[in-house]
């Protein structure tokens, strides 16, 4: 998916929602689990029911992965429903791979070509070589973990080196990478206040903004330091869309919650 076709459905739909597909069965609804496939089942549901309210999907592998063949056979299914039926919604496959080249370019051929993902994340750890097998793909985006929202991001993202924090030295040494105009980037909306310096050294660029929702962050401060004339947001919600209820009206709450986060959305979107 091109950058100017996603920015038209945000402002087509006043949203910047991405609904994380984060399906876990010791979380889903007791009814679910007699379902064929109850992965699928409850995915499913939460599309039919949010599809209106969000511009992207990002299943985290991890969750399907967990569940071995019967996981990857869901995630296939989810990816093949949405392909059919949403193929304007971009789709991120959250899957935080990167290795050295030959191996990358198997990892991307997995989530490009065969699961027909539009994105995918990034660790950035292993360097240029390890990420531009997945720029080659045309239409296809790379998400960089540049400063995730999670405690331990302190460990090493914004430690010093000859001066720079390394957040910020994954931001400007990927600008330099071939194919970098089809880079996103991960900040954490826990950390919101960084976006200031970050929109610095990358003005324009897409971030994926996880860590609204259960991990506490803010929509509006991740507004107010990091939208751009065309927005540049994806801000994701996982655990507080899907499970805002785990009773027989799960899709109907989860449409509810995503609509409520789309409204606020849309008031972020007025004052651009
Ligand atoms: O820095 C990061 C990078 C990725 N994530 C992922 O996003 C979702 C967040 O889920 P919530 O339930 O809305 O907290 C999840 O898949 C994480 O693995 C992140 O949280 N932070």
């Amino acid at each position: 998916m091109k950058n100017e076709y996603l920015i038209s459905q945000i402002h087509k739909k006043k949203s910047f929602l991405c609904v994380g597909l984060d399906t876990d069965l010791e979380k889903i609804p007791s009814h679910l689990l007699q379902e064929e496939d109850p992965i699928f089942a409850f995915n499913k549901a939460i599309i039919d029911a949010t599809h209106e309210y969000c511009v992207a999907y990002k299943p985290n592998i991890a969750f399907y992965e967990a569940y071995g063949l019967d996981g990857w056979k869901s995630l296939e299914r989810t990816m093949a429903y949405l392909n059919e039926n949403h193929p304007e919604i971009f789709t991120i496959a959250d899957a935080k791979r990167g290795d050295i080249g030959n191996t990358s370019t198997r990892y991307a051929k997995a989530f490009f070509e065969t699961l027909n993902f539009d994105s995918i994340t990034i660790a950035p750890y292993m360097g240029k070589d390890s990420v531009e097998p997945f720029l080659e793909f045309e239409d296809k985006h790379t998400i960089l973990l540049a400063l995730t929202s999670n405690q331990g991001a302190f460990d090493f993202q914004t430690k010093k080196i000859e001066g720079h924090e390394l957040y910020k030295e994954v931001l400007s040494v990927s600008k330099t990478y071939k194919g970098s105009e089809r880079l996103m980037y991960v900040v954490g909306a826990t950390k919101a206040t960084y976006l200031k310096d970050i929109r610095e050294l990358i003005p324009e660029s897409f971030l994926l903004v996880p860590g609204v929702g259960a991990q506490g962050g803010s929509l509006e401060e991740v507004c107010k330091y990091g939208i751009t004339k065309d927005v540049g947001l994806l801000v994701n919600s996982s655990r507080g869309i899907l499970y805002a209820s785990t009773d027989m009206d799960f899709a109907e709450v989860a449409g509810n919650k995503a609509k409520e986060i789309q409204q606020q959305m849309a008031a972020e979107l007025a004052k651009l």
